[in-house]
């Protein structure tokens, strides 16, 4: 079973238009209420992909209300923890370039937190628990790092979608798999690359400090697959971009879904490509029809 974590999560609220300016009144054309949040978004993919999975998360107020009921409706299995505050709602805004304005999420109690960690005594070897997106303000900042220690514990793998120095953190209790794209890459370790090979060179690193394996996102360029044994590149797929919002997300559902089912990283690789460029020529999360319509545009070669 795959679980996935939105401690975090978010009503988003989609606004199109077609230009903005700031210090004025705007007068949008279309506007559309999604449920998110990125762990959210990961079980989405997942369930297209008939892939096992829970979403556990902290929901609380009429906005969490709203996303428990829309996860209802896409049959999403899920078992939030219930807090007294109010979810946070995200604005994203389509007018001419994608802006986007995220709350910081709501205040959670002591008690509601005891509740969301006694989850984690459920897991089992085999499991894995994909942990995505911001903190509520109230958590430790190492509390990403607490609920590794106690996937761990029960011998289950993990993967947290992170970056900068959190994501250096749990290298060594070795993720499943860590997907920065190439500017986070390159902000790990505060340079730039000129070639793909110092790219590479430095996803390299990562591997050695303990990720099982690192996909290099690189948006509308393609990725790269770096595993023990080789490295693996493809192209994006071609199409156009109608909302890239969860398009990372899609592309770890994707990569840890296949995983899970056959342990084949190639194969993983592909359906993360799928997922994730599937998502971003979409208004929402891609669906099982749009994946597999793109699947067949992605050739993967090795590298080395
Ligand atoms: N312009 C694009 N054309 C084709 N595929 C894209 C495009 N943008 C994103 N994708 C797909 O989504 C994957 C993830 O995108 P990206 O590298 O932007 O990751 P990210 O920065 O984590 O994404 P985000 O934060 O927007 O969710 C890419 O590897 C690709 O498959
Ligand atoms: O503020 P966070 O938790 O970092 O990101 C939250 C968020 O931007 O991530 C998803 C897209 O990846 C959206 O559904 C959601 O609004």
């Amino acid at each position: 079973m795959i679980y996935t974590i939105t401690v975090n999560p978010a009503i988003d609220y989609i606004m199109r238009g077609e230009a903005l300016a700031l210090g004025q009144v705007n007068r949008l054309k279309e506007t559309a209420y999604l449920a998110g949040g990125k762990g959210i978004n990961v079980s989405q993919i997942l369930n297209q992909l008939a892939v096992g999975n829970r979403a556990w998360g902290f929901l609380g107020g009429f906005t969490g209300h709203f996303v428990q009921q829309s996860l209802d409706a896409k049959q999403i299995d899920s078992d939030f923890t219930q807090i007294a505050a109010n979810s946070r709602i995200n604005v994203k805004l389509s007018a001419g370039e994608e802006t986007e304005l995220n709350a910081p999420g709501p205040q959670v109690t002591t008690t509601e937190i005891a509740a969301f960690t006694a989850k984690f005594h459920q897991l089992k070897p085999g499991d894995v628990v994909i942990m995505s997106g911001s903190l509520l303000p109230d958590l430790p900042t190492d509390f990403y790092a607490q609920l590794i220690k106690l996937t761990k514990a029960q011998g289950a793998d993990f993967v947290v979608d992170t970056t900068g120095q959190a994501l250096l953190d749990t290298l060594p209790a070795h993720p499943l798999v860590i997907k920065p794209n190439h500017h986070e890459l390159a902000e790990l370790f505060q340079t730039t690359f000129a070639n793909d090979d110092e790219l590479l060179a430095h996803g390299q690193r990562l591997l050695t400090a303990g990720a099982q394996h690192v996909l290099i996102s690189m948006a509308g360029a393609g990725a790269y697959l770096i595993t023990a044994d080789h490295i693996y590149h493809s192209a994006a797929p071609q199409g156009a971009v109608v909302n890239s919002v969860g398009a990372g997300d899609s592309m770890i559902a994707g990569f840890v879904g296949e995983f899970s089912q056959h342990h084949d990283p190639v194969q993983a690789f592909e359906y993360g490509l799928a997922c994730g460029s599937a998502t971003a020529f979409t208004e929402d999360i891609a669906d099982r029809t749009q994946i597999e319509a793109i699947r067949p545009q992605i050739k993967i070669t090795t590298v080395r």
